[in-house]
């Protein structure tokens, strides 16, 4: 997938913005708070339906306007379709793609595949595994048309269950809503495990360019003891779930375990070497998502210079245009990109102000 065009209105401070962007790296330059992240962030809602930087979509609406409007033309492997969403101050959200309403937002997710490398990208190693998990769900959801609704249909019977649990439900009753659960979370698992296993494959040869002299291993953990059937320890651990009121192990827990050695990565690796590892990770997913159904997906590169030395910040940029997808890079100054680049950038874009000037 790369976008063709892309507008903007009403989006945090910009107020009207038009861009034709390349399929290949577009640089957003302009100084702190004139909007390039603004317009990273809005490529990402279009995606998503939400945002990276906060949890509060009212947020992005532009100050006392009533809605923000997003559109962009996508081509991929099967033509160019036409991307818009709407998003009013009391929540409304309304999405269409090729002029026919969507109802889900996974649906915009399938068509947009994006990847995001911020300086928060960190959070990725140290917010737990939640942000690890979403991680390798990307990847499943992309990978495999079964993943999502077995995910939420594993997720629907969680919360029954751990209504259940909180209203004292005996063992029997509960007995009743694990045998569907169990069916649906052995699907989760197996994709996710799939998955990590064949981003493994990927992940090594980036790896060693990135971090060559460091021994990085990532594995699955699925969310239980590797040993017991999850049936039998939906079984044995009822006292203690019920002592809870909620469900303890099962597949919401799955996780990926970064190690470098025998430690954990972050215990392993300096700031900048974690950087570059999440980075290759993210390489990765959209390497593997090229081989497995031939989709590209679109990188938003925020900040990429903060903490990388110039050999890293060239080997990592090379990686990403190697990988043939769309880029959008920003920075403060264009220089601290485009003399890290072995080609120019396709295209230049310059943010004043919430307003965008094509340069190039
Ligand atoms: N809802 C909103 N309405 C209007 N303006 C907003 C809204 N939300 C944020 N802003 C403003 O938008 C501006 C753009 O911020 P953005 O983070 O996109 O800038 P940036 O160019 O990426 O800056 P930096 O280089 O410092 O990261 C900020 O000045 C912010 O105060």
């Amino acid at each position: 997938m790369s976008l063709s065009r892309l507008s903007i209105d009403a989006f945090r401070n910009i107020d009207s913005a038009q861009l034709a962007p390349g399929a290949g790296l577009n640089l957003i330059y302009g100084h702190n708070g004139s909007g390039k992240t603004s317009i990273l962030e809005a490529i990402y809602f279009l995606g998503m339906g939400r945002s990276f930087r906060s949890h509060l979509s009212q947020r992005v609406i532009q100050n006392d306007a009533d809605a923000l409007t997003l559109f962009a033309l996508a081509a991929g492997q099967n033509g160019e379709s036409r991307i818009g969403l709407r998003r009013h101050r009391n929540g409304d959200t309304e999405v269409k793609i090729d002029g026919d309403k969507v109802k889900r937002l996974s649906q915009l997710a399938e068509a947009l595949p994006i990847q995001v490398i911020t300086p928060e990208s960190f959070s990725l190693l140290f917010e737990g595994p939640g942000a690890r998990r979403q991680f390798i769900d990307w990847g499943a959801f992309h990978a495999s048309k079964q993943f999502h609704l077995a995910w939420m249909n594993t997720r629907r019977i969680l919360k029954q269950r751990n209504q259940l649990l909180r209203d004292g439900s005996s063992y029997e009753h509960i007995a009743f809503w694990d045998r569907e659960l169990i069916r649906y979370a052995l699907e989760v698992t197996d994709i996710r495990n799939q998955y990590v296993h064949s981003l493994n494959a990927v992940l090594k040869g980036i790896i060693g360019e990135f971090l060559p002299d460091a021994d990085v291993r990532v594995s699955f953990t699925r969310g239980w003891d590797s040993k017991t059937e999850l049936s039998d320890l939906l079984q044995t651990q009822y006292p203690r779930d019920l002592a809870m009121g909620h469900t303890v192990s099962g597949p919401h827990k799955a996780d990926l375990r970064l190690r470098v050695g025998n430690l954990p990565a972050q215990d392993a690796l300096s700031r900048g070497q974690l950087k570059l590892l999440v980075c290759a990770l993210r390489i990765a997913q959209g390497k593997l998502l090229k081989q497995q159904i031939d989709k590209h997906s679109i990188y938003l590169v925020d900040d990429l210079p903060s903490e990388l030395d110039a050999k890293h910040r060239q080997l990592l940029l090379k990686e990403l245009i190697d990988t043939g997808a769309q880029l959008f890079v920003t920075a403060i100054e264009p220089a601290a990109i485009v003399d890290s680049l072995p080609v120019p950038p396709d295209r230049m874009f310059h943010v004043q102000a919430g307003r965008v000037t094509e340069t190039k």
